[in-house]
């Protein structure tokens, strides 16, 4: 039999209403996959190796030892996809699975080929690919969407501790996804206090909730990237200095969000736009607050003039994500209308980013 490789894509993503809520137990936000994305190739091999071909990292060796994959190198950037490997293996392992020798290769297009970061969820989507890839490989039966979900979810939340998962929701499921957090703190103590990753990943994850839904067939989606990159664990951790310091403003953000993102998904479910972009609105507003009550710029005066034209072209739109920067989003009620914002965005120095939602996830072939 000839030995080509397999070659797996997954989606990126991008926030669409719910931010630092979804964060809190069952709070809710809206993610959706893109049309842009991870590859994981695998092949059978002689030796055990690794190529990321984004870091130049090429032909590294790894060997499993003491429940664990450890790569031939010291370069921090390989620690997401060590422990990504790490959870695929020990899972085949728990299975009596002993996968053969395989080569491992990865290489994304979320961020550009000159290195600009546009927040479209590396770190995510490159775990739900080893994942998706090794397990797509090695189950005999093919794995279904949460299984990868779960597992993926275990490795990014070993390696970056926090975070709500929505990015590796996105990944793993592709589509529109209404989303609910595990709870990073509940998912690494459940890690610690069980046996195997078999027994954790049939429990109950009683936080966690994700239901597709879809976008009205009458809204444009467009993308605007300020030119700025942000960093989300420094924004998270202002907004959550802020909960701890001053409470009653961060009850009132999320008593707003939670709102907003209810209408969001109504009007997306009743395909009325109308209240799909209230929501929306409600969305930017609650983030512009809880970014003022904290001293932090959620909405950056790009992002202002992104949601501001976007309104004045009969659409709504906010900052997607953490915010400070990186991506905004809008909804636009025609083709005709999505395209002349975004025009009116490179006036005023906002890249249209061309990408659409992606219904597929992790377990597509390339
Ligand atoms: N192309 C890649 N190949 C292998 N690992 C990657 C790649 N991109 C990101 N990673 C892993 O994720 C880490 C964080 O990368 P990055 O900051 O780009 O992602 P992120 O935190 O998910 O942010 P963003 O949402 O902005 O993409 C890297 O240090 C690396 O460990
Ligand atoms: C602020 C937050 O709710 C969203 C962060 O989104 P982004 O990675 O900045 O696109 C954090 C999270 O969900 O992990």
């Amino acid at each position: 039999m000839p030995n080509t490789p397999m070659t797996i894509k997954v989606p990126g993503k991008l926030m669409i209403a719910g931010e630092f809520a979804v964060l809190e137990p069952h709070h809710h936000l809206v993610v959706m996959a893109v049309d842009r994305f991870v590859y994981a190739s695998i092949q059978k091999s002689d030796t055990n190796s690794l190529t990321l071909q984004d870091f130049q990292l090429e032909d590294l060796t790894w060997e499993y030892k003491n429940s664990e994959v450890k790569i031939s190198s010291n370069d921090r950037r390989t620690h997401f996809v060590g422990d990504a490997m790490t959870t695929a293996v020990t899972y085949l392992k728990e299975n009596s699975i002993t996968p053969d020798p395989f080569a491992l290769s990865i290489k994304s297009e979320l961020d550009d080929a000159s290195g600009v970061k546009y927040g479209l969820g590396s770190s995510a989507a490159v775990v739900t690919s080893v994942i998706a890839a090794i397990l797509k490989k090695y189950l005999p039966d093919s794995p279904d969407p949460t299984l990868v979900f779960k597992l993926a979810a275990i490795a990014h939340v070993k390696t970056q501790r926090n975070g709500s998962g929505a990015d590796v929701a996105a990944s793993s499921y592709g589509g529109f996804i209404n989303y609910s957090s595990f709870q990073a703190e509940w998912l690494l103590k459940e890690y610690e206090n069980t046996t195997n990753l078999i027994e954790l990943v049939r429990k109950e994850w009683s936080y966690f909730s994700a239901e597709k839904v879809k976008l009205p067939e009458n809204i444009y989606v467009c993308i605007g990237w300020t030119g700025k990159p942000a960093s989300t664990k420094k924004l998270v951790n202002e907004i959550l200095q802020l909960k701890k310091d001053n409470p009653a403003p961060f009850r009132q953000f999320l008593t707003i969000s939670e709102q907003a993102v209810r209408n969001v998904l109504q009007g997306m479910k009743e395909a009325n736009t109308s209240l799909m972009m209230e929501g929306m609105k409600q969305n930017r507003a609650a983030l512009a607050q809880i970014g003022e009550a904290a001293n932090v710029a959620i909405e950056t005066p790009l992002l202002t003039q992104l949601c501001d034209l976007a309104e004045e072209y009969g659409g709504a739109g906010k900052p997607s994500g953490a915010g400070g920067g990186d991506c905004g989003i809008a909804f636009m009620p025609s083709k005709e209308k999505a395209y002349e914002l975004e025009r009116a965005w490179e006036k005023v120095g906002i890249k249209p980013l061309i990408l659409q939602p992606n219904e597929q996830g992790a377990l597509e072939e390339a």
